[in-house]
């Protein structure tokens, strides 16, 4: 595994994310798992980091040393990719244009509030030129975004191009193989190894990364995916895509086949972006038991999971279970109206 060959600009903290032990939460659900989470959402102090500032580290060097002068990136209204990139643009000195398609069907009652705090509101106050756009979700390269790279060209400027989520960036899986040796890194320090990692997947190179770091043990399937995109034949084949990309990348010297990328699409729904009552119920729980708040469009999904896979004792007693928890919080104002009652 060569992951030492790549360019890495630092833009977290630059040490481990710290693992946490959730015994309340552990305890609420019958002690027979043992959860912990690893806390990718406090990974940064710009504009409260996540899992895409972790992947930044690794596609930013080649935007600096190409002279590039604006990153240009896309994701939904709520995207937490786009702060990211903005907050990067900022601390970085170089401009930043974002498209923010309409991937969520969202709540009437959030009109006027939906499109205006959270993770937009922080994009504009970081400077950022967001640009609202009517197409629907897709986690792929869009028309959207190739317009954008065009008029900042047609401007003079040399835009650097930055996909949904950072996906299909060739490095795009790197930051999630460094979190898994990270892990690795930190478990002979815990005294012991986690059998199952659990992680929140819609564009896939977060869950990608991290089945190639640990498949430098044999781990590649302890890695459990949540979908959280609700379209988990799209979201799979770019997991298992970007997962193939990044084992040549860093010459893991195995193959990735679509059996070790295993994605459970029992929890994404109704549809991306919008809750079920066992997103609500989860998001409650986390933040009840251990005050730790996860969000209704990814990790409240994947913490949904985690729990109903306790529940249903689909995870031998005794097991340790780590939880990746890649930010999100920033969008939980874009949805007040669902958490007044109760
Ligand atoms: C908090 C949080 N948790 C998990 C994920 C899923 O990660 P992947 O896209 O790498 O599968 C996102 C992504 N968000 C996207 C965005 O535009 O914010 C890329 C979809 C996320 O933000």
């Amino acid at each position: 595994m060569r992951l030492d060959k790549f360019q890495k600009e630092q833009l977290t903290f630059g040490t481990p994310t710290p693992i946490q032990h959730l015994s309340r939460l552990s305890a609420s659900l019958g002690s027979k798992v043992q959860i912990y989470a690893k806390r990718e959402d406090c990974n940064s102090g710009l504009a409260f980091g996540g899992n895409k500032t972790r992947k930044l580290e690794y596609v930013i060097p080649e935007a600096i040393q190409g002279g590039y002068d604006t990153l240009v990136s896309i994701g939904g209204i709520q995207s937490n990719q786009t702060r990211q990139v903005a907050a990067v643009a900022a601390k970085l000195g170089m401009k930043c244009v974002l498209v923010q398609e309409n991937w969520v069907n969202y709540k009437q009652d959030e009109q006027g509030v939906y499109d205006t705090v959270g993770n937009i509101e922080l994009s504009r106050i970081m400077g950022a030129d967001v640009r609202l756009n009517t197409a629907g979700f897709d986690i792929g390269i869009r028309p959207s975004w190739e317009e954008a790279m065009q008029s900042v060209r047609d401007k003079g400027g040399k835009p650097y191009p930055i996909p949904a989520g950072c996906s299909e960036h060739k490095y795009g899986g790197l930051g999630f193989v460094a979190f898994a040796l990270e892990v690795m890194e930190q478990e002979k320090e815990l005294g012991f190894t986690f059998d199952y990692i659990v992680v929140c997947a819609v564009t896939g190179s977060t869950m990608a990364g991290m089945v190639v770091g640990f498949a430098s043990e044999g781990r590649e399937r302890s890695v459990i995916g949540i979908d959280a995109s609700a379209k988990p034949e799209k979201t799979h084949a770019q997991i298992l895509r970007i997962a193939q990309n990044t084992a040549e990348l860093v010459e893991l010297g195995k193959p990735i086949t679509a059996d070790d990328v295993i994605l459970d699409t029992r929890f994404g729904g109704p549809e991306y972006g919008l809750p079920n009552e066992g997103t609500m119920e989860a998001i409650r729980l986390a933040a009840r038991t251990e005050g730790m708040l996860t969000d209704p469009v990814y990790e409240g999904k994947s913490m949904d999971g985690l729990i109903q896979m306790v529940k249903k004792g689909e995870f031998p007693e005794g097991s340790k279970v780590l939880y990746a928890h890649l930010g999100g919080a920033p969008a939980l104002s874009a949805y007040a109206s669902i958490f007044k009652e109760g």
